[in-house]
């Protein structure tokens, strides 16, 4: 809307026709209070040169209307013409349109045939002389004249049509460029109050130039605040200290309002200059949220726990019972050490406990520790600094413990950690914090921790391979998981699970299975428990016929199979390695290192496996 401000009555007809269209919407006011008081603020305004002063108060721009000097030239041939006789022009203005008229009037001085006078209306005098004078004053000032010249030597100036044409074109362009600035201004609204984080901007004054609804709803600020001193809101803001010093204030923490929230506080430079500064907060416990959120990403790609401690297949008593103490386990904080030989389903108990307790939301993360050599697991466990070794990642990398923080870190195969990463496990477990590798910062962590072995730690410890400070610290509660010969008679309802996952993932349809089975399955020993049961049960599926698992096939799998087996599970491929007399297996792999110079490749190859594996079974058997 563009309002035209105290201008004449010949000036508002002339500016009613010029804009006699559709296309703008314009209103004439008296009064700063009528325009104050209008539904709509007007965007741009057209004021008479001594009125424009009061709308410094007012963000409204203000197109000046003034009189120009050819309004007067004219004027004064029109008197001249009309038989006035008078050799001296005296012209009384505001300052500044007296300014601009004398400035007008030196560049351009042809047109007025006597000399011409510049006075403001304060200074305006009516000097008796031989030459007889005519006062011009514009129509906004008629009203205003201090003294007044006797009737017949004054007149009133108005501005020509050119000079309404002028300040309208000018309006209208600004009204334009106001238009585009709004819907700037609205456009940038929107992003700020779409992002999640509270955003408060403040000028070089510290008056609030930029806020959005979530900072609003933060420090509880109501009505337009833009444009009033953050000082009226928070007092001893700390914005003001980073206007002054010009630098920012990352993860500040603060009580706002009775919540904890975490502020970043940015100066605005601009050509070395601070001219604001921009601060942006969000609730702790948002960002709690989004790290859960975070790490639940990662579990979905493969690091969640699955399975509850009812989806442990058993109905057994032994199970049962096992089952009963994890949910007990599952209600305390405590370190939980699971024991059980291997395959006895220990994860599945770490996974169960997790899910039950009070971090079931939070991350569930998982280690092997015999599975990685020993610099890897600890920068795994602990993360690392940029630059702490060659080839560390840019930025560093937190370790599992970081990431697991407000869940459950389950380290398996604990009996295989290395003595010198026992150590920096036990510092961590004391004092609930980690120091990433090559790093200063102390990183608070809150993490539970389940440990799972397969190996008798008390040996172990005797033989020296295991540290008894950290053996007291994480065996505090012991779960020990049955093996599947002191169970068997959770066999059928585990061999109907797994039979039926099976089929779905094999696209088969097994419907019975002859009853002589059952009795082969309760006479073997089972040295790999329920992991044996389900390389079995895989066995029997691809051997079945027209949808039926035949006694036969299962009695010529385990007679065929009955040495491999029991070598593969009984020399410790997956069973106690409690032995210390070498197991076949070990010997072999020694022979083939021998003879293989040491070279892991060539042996791993000689012995028909990949080098991982061989180097995790040379972990196993303590082969150098
Ligand atoms: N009660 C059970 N119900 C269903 N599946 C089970 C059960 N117990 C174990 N399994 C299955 O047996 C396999 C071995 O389980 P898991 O890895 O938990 O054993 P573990 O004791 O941790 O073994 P290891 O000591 O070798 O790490 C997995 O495939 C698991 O799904």
């Amino acid at each position: 809307m563009i309002a035209f401000y105290k201008v004449d009555k010949s000036a508002e007809t002339k500016f009613a026709s010029l804009l006699d269209t559709d296309d703008y919407h314009f209103e004439f006011f008296s009064s700063i209070q009528s325009i104050t008081d209008h539904r709509m603020t007007p965007s741009v305004v057209i004021a008479p040169e001594p009125f424009v002063h009061e709308f410094a108060p007012y963000a409204i721009p203000v197109v000046t209307l003034s009189i120009d000097i050819r309004d007067i030239r004219d004027k004064v041939a029109r008197l001249r013409n009309k038989g006035k006789h008078f050799s001296r022009v005296v012209l009384c203005a505001s300052a500044k349109e007296r300014d601009w008229l004398q400035k007008e009037h030196e560049l351009e001085p042809g047109g007025i045939d006597c000399p011409c006078q510049f006075v403001t209306n304060e200074f305006l005098s009516l000097q008796a002389s031989e030459e007889p004078a005519i006062y011009l004053t514009p129509v906004w000032d008629a009203q205003s004249l201090r003294v007044r010249p006797p009737s017949g030597e004054w007149q009133v100036v108005e501005p020509s049509l050119a000079t309404l044409t002028r300040a309208l074109q000018q309006a209208l362009s600004l009204e334009a460029y106001q238009r585009e600035r709004r819907r700037e201004k609205l456009l940038l609204e929107a992003v700020v109050d779409s992002l999640h984080d509270a955003v408060i901007a403040v000028d070089r004054q510290s008056r609030i130039i930029l806020v959005n609804e979530q900072a609003k709803m933060l420090l509880g600020l109501s009505g337009d605040v833009l444009g009033r001193p953050i000082t009226d809101y928070i007092p001893h803001s700390d914005m003001l200290r980073v206007l002054k010093t010009g630098r920012q204030e990352l993860g500040d923490v603060a009580t706002v309002m009775d919540r904890s929230i975490v502020i970043n506080r940015i100066p605005v430079i601009v050509k070395d200059q601070v001219v604001g500064a921009v601060s942006n907060f969000k609730e702790i416990t948002d960002i709690q949220k989004m790290e859960m959120s975070v790490r639940k990403k990662l579990h979905d790609s493969g690091l969640e726990a699955r399975y509850r401690l009812e989806n442990i297949i058993g109905i057994s008593e032994t199970i049962r019972e096992t089952k009963q103490q994890a949910a007990l386990f599952a209600k305390s904080n405590a370190t939980v050490l699971i024991t059980g030989e291997s395959g006895t389903g220990k994860e599945l108990f770490a996974q169960g406990i997790h899910l039950e307790s009070g971090r079931a939301l939070g991350p569930f993360l998982a280690v092997n520790c015999a599975a990685l050599p020993e610099s890897l697991l600890e920068s795994e466990l602990f993360g690392y600094e940029e630059g702490a070794f060659t080839g560390a990642k840019k930025g560093g990398k937190p370790g599992l413990f970081e990431l697991a923080h407000g869940g459950t870190l389950f380290l398996d195969e604990i009996g295989e950690m290395p003595l010198r990463i026992q150590v920096h496990l036990l510092r961590v477990l004391q004092e609930r914090r980690v120091r990433r590798v090559g790093g200063e910062r102390i990183i608070p962590i809150d993490v539970r921790i389940i440990v799972a072995t397969n190996r008798d730690l008390e040996r172990e410890i005797a033989k020296g391979h295991f540290r008894s400070d950290l053996y007291y610290r994480i065996n505090m509660l012991n779960l020990e998981v049955p093996a599947l010969r002191e169970r068997l008679d959770d066999i059928p309802a585990l061999l109907e699970s797994m039979i039926q996952e099976m089929n779905e993932q094999h696209e088969q349809k097994i419907v019975t299975l002859e009853s002589a089975i059952y009795p082969l399955l309760q006479e073997h020993h089972w040295p790999g428990n329920v992991r044996e049961l389900r390389n079995v049960v895989e066995r029997m599926v691809l051997l079945s016929r027209d949808g039926k698992i035949h006694a036969k096939d299962v009695a010529l799998l385990f007679q065929g199979k009955k040495k491999s087996w029991k070598a593969e599970y009984e020399n410790g491929e997956a069973g106690m390695t409690n032995t210390d007399d070498e197991s076949p297996e070990a010997a072999r792999i020694r022979r083939a290192l021998e003879k293989a110079k040491h070279n892991r490749t060539l042996a791993a190859k000689t012995l028909g496996m990949d080098r991982t594996t061989l180097w995790r079974k040379m972990k196993q058997y303590r082969i150098e």
